[in-house]
Parts: structure tokens; C-alpha cells; sequence
């Protein structure tokens, strides 16, 4: 387990005790007591939602210095809405969601709901949903009893509760799983249990910090689509930390993009991959070969060639999206990104051809051939050709790019 999970833990487990000693609830997965739970049906709300304003976090270490985790960060949610944090380690994404769930206090800067200020609302009162990497369960209780335990404390009638944990476990494709002990389930399981458990009190936001990392790859893609689903089915507005590129894309509707405790980038995920903005975005979302249009080198000037054949297109199969980006391309883009693993080996046949490379290296992955091409005045593609390829390393080859995939930086 990260530290960083353990500290959160014990704040957690520390209110928790608190306040059940004092009669009360647990900090972060239920309401508090008193406040009326909202009908499952009503996630998602009216008001304006979250508003994060030049936000700043800092952590004084003592001796060691004070670390800025999180640089002045403005960042709006709207009711509904799933945004991702999507960073690598250590660029500030768990600081960030900790002080919006009132775990961390901001050096500076603000963070609203519906338009009031939370700067003196504790984490409890906050009305927010947490889950972490580790679901946290409670090993002495039946799946249904950890469903159903923020629910109970908030006082929710038990005929309401019973209906809200079925649907719960419905949501998170656990119909019948009530009565499982929770040791027997598997790691994917727990996390569903945990997910139903963390949206039972319907919270105005669910803040979730890497909550399919301890998984394998395979079942997080498959969770992640799941994750997905049923936040847009119970309208819940989300904000979800991940250092992984698929899952972002898979979960979001927006994804920021942040580095060094600041945002580079907000978008949705099909104009980020088209619109990365800055090249240091495109390289973390994993573009590698550059091309700078204004230059005579003989790629710039096939992509060039190509696009304009786009822009001066109307093909009706693309959906005039190729022809946007082609035209957008040429009239601001100092600097184009060919598309990773969409490129095709044309081989001897050089049909479609924009520009030429040698294979670096070739392999037959899921029935066809992945190759690895340097692109002279670009940088390296990864192409895909269909069955098993006959280029090989030091090979000179032909790549038809698609227009439609490559990716702008300015504007
Ligand atoms: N309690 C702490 N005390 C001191 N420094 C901290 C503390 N928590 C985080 N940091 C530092 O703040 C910076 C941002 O950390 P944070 O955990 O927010 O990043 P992250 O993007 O979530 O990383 P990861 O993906 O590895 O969890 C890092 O440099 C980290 O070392």
C-alpha cells in the first residue's frame, strides 16, 4: 500500500472512531448525520458543482523543505460530469482531489459547491464520496452490510436501505452478492463493492484516487467500462485520479492533464488526442513523431500534401472530421503529430503513401504485425500491418498515414 493511501486510512479510521464514539458517522463515505441522504435517482444535482480556483498545496517536511504538490490549479466540474486527473507520479493529482475532499488544507486559493466557498466545511460535512486504491472494506461484514453501512448511519429507514443496496449491487454487476463474506471475493469484486458502498449515500461528488490501480491490466480495462457505465447511469459527478491514459479516456468526459502540480490540458478526450495543445501533452499521451509543417523536408512536405488533399475532400465516410482537422492543420499548425499504431505498412504497393521510413522493429502481435518505424525529420511510428509481415528490420518502407488522426499542437 502507497503512503500516501495508509495516511488518508488513518485520517479516515481516526474520524471514523471519533465520531463513532461520539454517536457519529464515518468521515468520508456517508453523509452526515442529520443530512438528508438524497434519493439515489438525484446525483448529478442542479446547482453550478464543483468551482476549484488558483489552488495551492503545500507540504512542510521540516528540515527536508516545503514541497508545492499542487502550483495554483483552476478546475470547474459540472453536475454530472466525470472529469479524470491524469498524470504521472508525484505531478499532484492526490493532493488535488485530497483538497477538494477537505483532507488537505490549501495554502491558497478556493474550492466551491453550488457556489459556496468549503474552506471551513469539514470532510464529513462535505457531502463527498471517497474511494481509494484499496476499497477498504469491512472484513467482519457481508457485502450488502458494507453496502449498506453509510446509508445506516445517515439513519435511512431500513426498507430504503435494503431497496438502495439491490440496486447498488445491481449497478456494479453484483445482483445476489449481498450475503458474500467479503474475504471470499476477488480484488475486481471488492472494488465493485467498494464502488456500490462509496455511491449508496448518492454523494454530490465521488472523488476517486486511483481505485483500479492494484488491479491487472485486463480487469481494469474491463472496470474502468464499467465504472464508467454506472456513473453515467446514477448521474454521479466524479472526479477520478489516474496515472493511466486508457482509463482516463475510457471513464471521463473531460481529462486534465497535469505536470509538475499544474493543468496542462482540459478537454475531452477526443479533441485532447487531436489538440494535445503542447508538445510536452502529445508526448505524454504518447505521440512520438513530430512534424513541423513549415519545413522542406521531405515528410513535412508529404503530410503537407497530404492535408490539403483532405481539406480539399468531401468524402462523406469520414464525416467531414478528417477535413476539419486537415484544414485546422494547415492554417495553424507549426507543428502536426503523426499518430501512433494507426499508420499502415503500404509495403510495395504505395498506394496512399504520404511518407517513407525504416522499419527498427517488426512484430507479430494479435494477428498482425506491429512495426516499429523511424521517420527521417519526424521521429518514430508505430505502424500496423495486417497478418504477418514480410518487412523487416533496416527495411525501407511506405506508411499511409490516416489524415484523420493527426494531431495539431498550436491553437
Ligand atoms: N504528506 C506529504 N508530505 C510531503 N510531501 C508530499 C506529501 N504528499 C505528497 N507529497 C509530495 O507532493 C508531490 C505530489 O504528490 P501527489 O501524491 O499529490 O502526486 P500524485 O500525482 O498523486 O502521485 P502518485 O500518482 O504517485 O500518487 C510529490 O512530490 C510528493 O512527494
Amino acid at each position: 500500500m502507497r503512503v500516501r493511501d495508509a495516511r488518508v486510512r488513518d485520517a479516515q479510521v481516526a474520524q471514523e472512531t471519533a465520531q463513532a464514539e461520539a454517536g457519529g458517522v464515518p468521515a468520508v463515505v456517508a453523509p452526515a448525520p442529520g443530512r438528508p441522504v438524497r434519493p439515489a435517482t438525484a446525483a448529478g444535482g442542479t446547482g453550478s458543482g464543483l468551482r476549484v480556483r488558483d489552488l495551492v498545496v503545500r507540504y512542510d517536511d521540516g528540515g527536508a523543505g516545503v514541497t508545492t504538490a499542487v502550483a495554483g490549479v483552476s478546475l470547474d466540474v459540472a453536475p454530472g460530469e466525470v472529469v479524470a486527473l491524469l498524470g504521472p507520479s508525484g505531478c499532484g493529482k492526490s493532493s488535488l482531489l485530497r483538497a477538494v475532499a477537505g483532507l488537505e488544507p490549501p495554502a491558497a486559493g478556493t474550492v466551491s459547491w453550488d457556489g459556496a466557498d468549503l474552506a471551513d466545511v469539514p470532510v464529513h460535512r462535505r457531502g463527498f464520496g471517497l474511494m481509494f486504491q484499496e476499497g477498504q472494506l469491512f472484513a467482519h461484514r457481508d457485502v450488502a452490510h458494507n453496502v449498506a453501512y453509510g446509508l445506516q448511519m445517515a439513519g435511512v429507514p431500513r426498507g430504503e436501505r435494503t431497496r438502495r443496496v439491490a440496486d447498488g449491487l445491481r449497478a456494479v454487476g453484483l445482483d445476489g452478492y449481498g450475503r458474500r463474506a467479503v474475504s471470499t471475493l476477488s480484488g475486481g469484486e471488492q472494488q465493485r463493492v467498494a464502488l456500490a458502498r462509496a455511491l449508496a449515500p448518492a454523494p454530490q461528488l465521488l472523488l476517486l484516487d486511483e481505485p483500479l490501480s492494484a488491479l491487472d491490466r485486463a480487469l481494469r480495462e474491463r472496470l474502468a467500462a464499467d465504472v464508467r457505465s454506472t456513473l453515467v447511469a446514477t448521474g454521479t459527478t466524479a472526479l477520478f485520479v489516474t496515472h493511466d491514459h486508457d482509463e482516463a479516456f475510457t471513464v471521463a468526459d473531460r481529462v486534465a492533464v497535469m505536470s509538475a502540480g499544474r493543468i496542462l490540458r482540459i478537454d475531452t478526450p477526443a479533441r485532447l488526442w487531436r489538440r494535445p495543445g503542447s508538445r510536452a501533452v502529445a508526448e505524454f499521451l504518447g505521440y512520438r513523431a513530430f512534424v513541423p509543417l513549415d519545413e522542406t523536408t521531405p515528410v513535412a512536405s508529404a503530410v503537407r500534401r497530404a492535408l490539403a488533399a483532405e481539406a480539399g475532400s468531401a468524402r462523406a465516410d469520414r464525416g467531414g472530421a478528417a477535413r476539419a482537422g486537415a484544414v485546422a492543420a494547415l492554417a495553424e499548425g507549426a507543428l502536426v503529430v503523426l499518430p501512433s499504431g494507426e499508420a499502415t505498412v503500404s509495403g510495395v504497393v504505395e498506394q496512399g503513401v504520404v511518407v517513407h521510413g525504416v522499419v527498427v522493429r517488426a512484430a507479430f502481435r494479435r494477428g498482425r504485425s506491429e512495426v516499429l518505424v523511424e521517420v527521417e525529420g519526424a521521429g518514430r511510428v508505430t505502424a500496423v500491418a495486417p497478418g504477418v509481415s514480410t518487412v523487416h528490420p533496416g527495411d525501407r518502407v511506405g506508411l499511409a498515414v490516416d489524415t484523420e488522426l493527426v494531431a495539431v499542437l498550436t491553437g
